[in-house]
């Protein structure tokens, strides 16, 4: 794919690099920037404009294109402001430029996660709006703080609120991952973040004697985390977020060389399938606990409890817009479980339907890695997509679950 020189960039593409400069990098993210961008983009497009202080300088940004026929429940297109923080000397150019190179890759932090679909959405609402169209139902895009780190400070909140509520969002497009392939991601489920700390406390010593039944070899004697690997048999022929995976993060505890702890502990990053048993996956995990000997105890730092799954048959009305648009426009889908978590999470856990999709294909997956980059081509065919989808999406007709 080669690029047309700089005098001629697509204003949609500038909108783009000009957001990916905004600096709303955790863990200081700058949201009062993203705010302001969002704010200008409502006067711009002659949008309802709204802000939702969900917590201390925490602040969810509802953009609303009103539909024809208010009674109709709304279509929410939701994205996050903030993105990972960087390795700046792994990167080939400054992660916050928005350098686009000669073949037209555009490299930043957030080109892929997810500040490319924010703009798409926006670009999509301003052609249809500049073409003159109206759609029956409402359309809200919603700008929200703090997914990186959970999303407890942004969508965990905001779903609990009255200005939540009364957008009656009736179905949501959330993010998804790129595609390397020709195809597109398309995720329906996510798997449900467990974040568990196995403590281990045992006999403390000299480090030169032979100490009985330490801290230290309890955490690691029944492999109490090898086991859990052992234990989680992932296969081969399923994609990645059908099945429960766990990796050891942290370890932690010792004072000194020559000083056995009396207390050491391990923490790791369970994510569990949508069709897992829940209290018998937490059973089974006090029970490894138990195995590894006295005094080995685990505590859940993140422990989601709501797995959803949005129908991806023809039961779901919203699900057969989205892909009758694909299959019009021969785009292929592939439908999958998303292996980390995301906003979608907190949106189905309130019985809205959610997709999450990001229309990046031919992409290498680069979310959170050196060199996150986009090719300004495929954000614009992005754009495309979401000008169709739009439309369908915001024309179906009444359900039942619009009385
Ligand atoms: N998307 C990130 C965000 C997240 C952080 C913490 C908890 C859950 C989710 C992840 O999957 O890890
Ligand atoms: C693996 C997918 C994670 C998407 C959520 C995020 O990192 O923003
Ligand atoms: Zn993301
Ligand atoms: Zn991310």
């Amino acid at each position: 794919m080669t690029s047309k020189g700089p005098e001629e960039e697509h204003p949609s593409v500038t909108l783009f690099r000009q957001y990916l400069r905004i600096r709303t990098v955790q863990p200081k993210p700058d949201y009062g920037a993203a705010v302001a961008f969002f704010e200008e983009r409502a006067r711009q497009l002659g949008l309802g404009c709204q802000k939702v202080e969900v917590a201390p300088g925490y602040v969810v940004t509802v953009l609303t294109w009103p539909g024809t026929n208010p009674a109709l429940s709304s279509i929410l297109l939701n994205s996050h402001t903030d993105v990972v923080p960087v390795f700046k000397e792994h990167w080939s150019h400054d992660p916050f430029e928005a350098f686009k190179d000669s073949e037209g890759y555009i490299y930043a932090r957030g080109a892929q996660d997810m500040k490319c679909v924010s703009i798409q959405y926006l670009e999509a609402v301003r052609r249809l709006k500049v073409e003159g169209h109206r759609f029956p139902r409402t359309i809200h895009m919603t700008f929200v703080p703090d997914e990186e780190v959970g999303g407890h400070q942004g969508m965990e909140l905001f779903v609990q609120r009255p200005e939540f509520q009364a957008l009656r969002a009736g179905f949501a497009l959330d993010e998804g991952i790129a595609n390397p392939t020709d195809a597109f991601t398309v995720f329906y489920s996510e798997r449900s973040p467990w974040w568990v700390r196995v403590t281990s406390t045992g006999r403390p010593g000299h480090g030169s004697l032979f100490i009985e039944d330490t801290a230290a070899e309890k955490l690691v004697r029944e492999a109490a985390w090898e086991r859990i690997e052992s234990e989680l048999q992932s296969n081969p022929h399923l994609k990645e977020g059908a099945v429960t995976s766990v990796n050891l993060t942290k370890l932690e505890g010792g004072v000194a060389y020559n000083v056995v702890p009396a207390t050491m502990s391990a923490s790791f990053d369970f994510r569990v399938a949508p069709d897992v048993d829940f209290k018998a996956f937490e059973e089974q995990l006090q029970s490894w606990c138990q195995a590894a000997g006295e005094g080995v105890t685990l505590e859940f730092a993140q422990k989601w409890m709501h797995p959803q799954v949005t129908p991806t048959d023809g039961s779901n009305p919203w699900w057969a817009a989205f892909s009758r648009v694909c299959k019009d426009m021969n785009l292929s889908l592939e439908p999958e479980i998303m292996p980390g978590a995301s906003d979608s999470r907190f949106i189905r856990a309130v019985g809205v339907p959610a997709l999450g999709f990001s229309p990046l294909n031919r992409t290498p997956v680069l979310l959170h890695d050196h060199d996150e980059r986009l090719h300004e081509a495929v954000f614009l065919r992005g754009v495309d997509i979401y000008t169709r989808l739009l439309p369908a999406l915001a024309s179906v007709p009444a359900l039942p679950s619009d009385s």
